[in-house]
C-alpha cells in the first residue's frame, strides 16, 4: 500500500506557479532524493510534507488520509544549518524533544522518566558518534558534528517521515562521505521514510532508493513564473547510466539558466 500519495498536486504563490501536477506514490521506508534547479520548489514540497504549507490544488495523503495540517512528531526535519539550540548542550538538545513531548508545559522530566529518556538520548548519541561530545555546546562542534546532532534531535522522536533539506550542503566533501554512511546506517536501523533535497546530482544518483528530479517542462521566457516544476524523472537508485546523468544535468542546468535570466 502507498504510504504517501501525491495526486495532481499544485502549489501557487499568487501568480507564481511553483509546482504543477505532481503525482507520486511512496512506500514506507523508501529513501527519496530530490534534485533540481534552484527555485524549482523542492523546499516547498518538503514544507508541504511537514505540514508548514498547504497545496493549492490536488491531494497529499498519508496512509490514505489528508496530511496533518501542522507539524507533528510523525515528521522531523533537518535543515542545512542552525537547527540546534545554541544555549543547550548536545545531550540537552536531544533530550529536549522527549521532555517537551511528555511534559509540554513544564518542559522537564524527573526521576524514572528522566532516567529512561536519558538512556534513549545516550543510545542515540552513541549511534551518531557524539557520545564523547555529550556535554559540549553546539559552538564547540564542527559543522559535521552539528548536523549529526540535528539528525539525532530529529530521530529521537522516531518520526515516520524524515525530511532533510540539503543537510550536507555546507560540509566539506570528505565529511559528506562519512555523513552519507551514517545516514544510510540510521535509515536502515530506524526504517523511517526519508525525503532528502540535495544540490549535488551525483549525491542524488547513489544515495537512497529513489531519485526524483524536479524540473520545468515548460518555460515562458516572457513570464518565468507562469509554469511550475513537476517530477520529470523518477528513477530507482543504481540503475542509471552516464548518458541519463548527462541528460538530467543538462536539463536542470537549462532550467537554472532560464530562472536566472
Ligand atoms: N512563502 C512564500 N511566499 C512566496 N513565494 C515563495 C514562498 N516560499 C517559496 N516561494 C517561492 O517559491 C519558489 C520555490 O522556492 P523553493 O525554496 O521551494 O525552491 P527550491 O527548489 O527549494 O530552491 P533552492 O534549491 O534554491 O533551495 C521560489 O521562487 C520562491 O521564491
Amino acid at each position: 500500500m502507498s504510504f504517501i500519495t501525491v495526486n495532481k498536486l499544485w502549489k501557487e504563490y499568487g501568480d507564481q506557479v511553483v509546482l504543477e501536477n505532481l503525482s507520486l506514490s511512496v512506500k514506507q521506508g523508501e529513501f527519496c532524493t530530490l534534485v533540481g534547479a534552484s527555485g524549482c520548489g523542492k523546499s516547498t514540497f518538503l514544507k508541504m510534507l511537514l505540514g508548514q504549507e498547504t497545496q493549492t490544488r490536488g491531494e497529499l495523503l498519508l496512509e490514505g488520509e489528508a496530511f496533518p495540517g501542522e507539524p507533528d512528531r510523525n515528521r522531523g526535519i533537518v535543515f542545512q544549518r542552525y537547527s540546534v539550540f545554541p544555549h543547550l548542550t548536545v545531550r540537552q538538545n536531544v533530550l529536549m524533544g522527549l521532555e517537551l513531548e511528555q511534559k509540554p508545559w513544564l518542559g522537564k522530566l524527573f526521576g524514572g522518566a528522566r532516567k529512561e529518556a536519558l538512556e534513549k538520548v545516550d543510545a542515540m548519541l552513541e549511534s551518531v558518534g557524539l557520545s564523547p561530545s555529550a556535554h559540549k555546546w553546539p559552538h564547540e562542534l564542527s559543522g559535521g558534528m552539528q548536523q549529526r546532532l540535528a539528525i539525532a534531535q530529529s530521530l529521537i522522536m522516531r518520526p515516520r517521515v524524515l525530511l532533510l533539506d540539503e543537510p550536507f550542503g555546507a560540509l566539506d566533501p570528505g565529511i559528506r562521505g562519512d555523513m552519507h554512511d551514517l545516514l544510510l546506517k540510521l535509515w536502515q536501523e530506524t526504517g523511517t521514510t526519508i525525503f532528502m533535497v540535495t544540490h549535488d546530482l551525483k549525491e542524488g544518483f547513489y544515495l537512497g532508493t529513489r531519485l526524483l528530479v524536479f524540473d520545468k517542462v515548460r518555460n515562458d521566457p516572457h513570464d518565468p513564473q507562469a509554469f511550475g516544476a513537476t517530477i520529470t524523472y523518477d528513477l530507482p537508485i543504481g540503475q542509471t547510466d552516464r548518458k541519463l546523468f548527462e541528460d538530467i544535468h543538462e536539463s536542470v542546468s537549462e532550467t537554472a539558466r532560464n530562472q536566472a535570466a
